[in-house]
């Protein structure tokens, strides 16, 4: 288990290692478009999940959408500062 930070800590990590087999830095060079398309696609899911599914599933639903928001905030070389300046 990790917390948010601890995940963007990682994915900046891999973003600038850019290990072999990471599907962040996969996700990282296809692009904001591709990554934009993935966010929907995943609230989408979250939706779903959170109407007719389980706590658990809803849940892992919302886990990757924070997933994939983080790998486009660091596409676009957001930090979580910026973020959270407006929380
Ligand atoms: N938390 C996540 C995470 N959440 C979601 N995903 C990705 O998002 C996809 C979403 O799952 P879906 O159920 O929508 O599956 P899918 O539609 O079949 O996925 P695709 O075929 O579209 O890839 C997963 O297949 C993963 O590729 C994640 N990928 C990585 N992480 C974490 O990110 C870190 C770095 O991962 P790597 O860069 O892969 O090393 C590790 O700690 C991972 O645990």
């Amino acid at each position: 288990m990790k917390s948010f930070e601890e995940l963007f800590a990682e994915l900046q990590h891999k973003a600038a290692a850019r290990p072999e087999g990471s599907g962040t830095v996969a996700e990282l060079d296809a692009g904001i478009h591709a990554i934009g398309k993935k966010i929907v696609e995943e609230a989408a899911e979250v939706w779903m999940a959170a109407e007719h599914e389980s706590d658990a599933a809803a849940a892992e639903e919302i886990s990757q959408l924070l997933y994939h928001l983080q790998v486009m905030m660091i596409a676009r070389g957001l930090t979580l500062e910026d973020v959270y300046r407006h929380l």
